[in-house]
């Protein structure tokens, strides 16, 4: 690789971007509750979470395009909204408008005109798929072309850092997989990522580091199998009087339709031994697995602490159990 096409080369160790104790409220709403996360050069960083869980929030204090109400965010080290802060970053809004008329091709010509090493548009467009597009004008796009391009254009300036809010929404499954590839070479090369999904097939198919969002607090950062053990995987179905009480079981959500009640567990075995002992009078026993789709799903509707006004209602079936 040239040093003209070379892409981003961060040494690793050094933290690209900082969020310290940041709480960010929209009037009586708290989109985040006190916030910490470290961005290190060269991590592939998936933030999941359901809607309103304070994803793009956190996003868009990073590029400076919102402040906290309090606690401190860094983008290399300076605060986001200094224009040398934001020289290195590379963004792609969940919704991005594209002048109508111009063409794809010099769409990708005007904003390399920002950046001194820019990538040149052939390559980019053939990177992220797009390269039979170039001559078209963008008010004739599909949604899902448009898509791509918006999200192509946050690499056009060899960027060190990357923040992707739902790059995907609205991809078929072969563009969205191009667009996973795309990512990752630009990761390969050295590059830094921070993206958005409520997907967990999209974050595990491209992170290294999960942070699972939910109601502006962060439930869980580690690896993708860290994320895995510390959701309930397995869930417990009977028929019963009442839901059974089992003091000392690992049961982390009950929900309930009449007699049937299905407990959410990490550890299935445990539990039916608990049921057992009991003495509780069961009958129709199945124990299933959970997706990880499903158990993160799980975790974020039962995660305790604070609600803010904008979490969804739960319903009214389901009781909540503390760990
Ligand atoms: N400009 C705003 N004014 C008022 N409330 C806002 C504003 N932006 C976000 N919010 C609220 O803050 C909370 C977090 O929103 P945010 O968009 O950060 O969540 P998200 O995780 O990105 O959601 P989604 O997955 O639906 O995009 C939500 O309750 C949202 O309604």
């Amino acid at each position: 690789m040239t040093a003209e096409t070379a892409g981003p080369r961060d040494a690793g160790d050094a933290l690209l971007a900082r969020v310290v104790g940041v709480t960010r409220r929209y009037a009586e709403v708290t989109a985040l509750d006190d916030v910490s996360l470290d961005v290190p050069a060269g991590q592939l960083l998936g933030l999941l979470g359901p809607n309103g869980a304070g994803k793009s929030t956190l996003l868009q204090l990073l590029c400076g395009l919102r402040r906290p109400t309090s606690g401190r965010v860094e983008l290399f080290g300076l605060p986001p909204t200094e224009p040398a802060a934001r020289r290195s970053l590379g963004m792609t809004p969940q919704e991005t408008g594209l002048p109508p008329t111009l063409r794809v091709g010099e769409v990708v010509d005007v904003v390399a005109g920002h950046f001194a090493a820019p990538m040149p548009t052939g390559d980019l467009l053939e990177r992220f798929g797009i390269a039979d597009l170039r001559r078209r004008q963008t008010g004739g796009l599909s949604g899902g072309q448009k898509r791509r391009l918006a999200v192509a254009l946050a690499f056009v300036g060899r960027p060190r850092l990357v923040l992707l809010d739902e790059p995907t929404t609205g991809l078929d499954v072969d563009a969205r997989h191009d667009l996973w590839a795309a990512v990752r070479e630009y990761h390969r090369e050295g590059g830094t990522v921070v993206l958005t999904s409520h997907y967990l097939e999209e974050v595990e198919a491209l992170a290294e580091r999960v942070v699972v969002v939910d109601r502006g607090r962060v439930l869980v950062d580690g690896t993708l199998d860290e994320v895995r053990s510390a959701v309930p995987s397995r869930r417990v179905r009977l028929r019963a009087a009442a839901p059974p009480a089992l003091a000392g079981a690992d049961v982390t959500r009950v929900v309930s339709d009449g007699d049937r009640h299905e407990l959410w567990t990490t550890d299935a075995d445990d539990l039916v031994r608990r049921l057992v002992r009991s003495g509780t009078d069961f009958r129709d026993l199945e124990v299933a697995s959970a997706s990880l789709e499903e158990a993160f799903l799980a975790v974020t509707a039962g995660a305790a602490g604070p609600a803010s006004p904008t979490a969804a209602p739960r319903p009214g079936t389901e009781k909540e159990v503390a760990r």
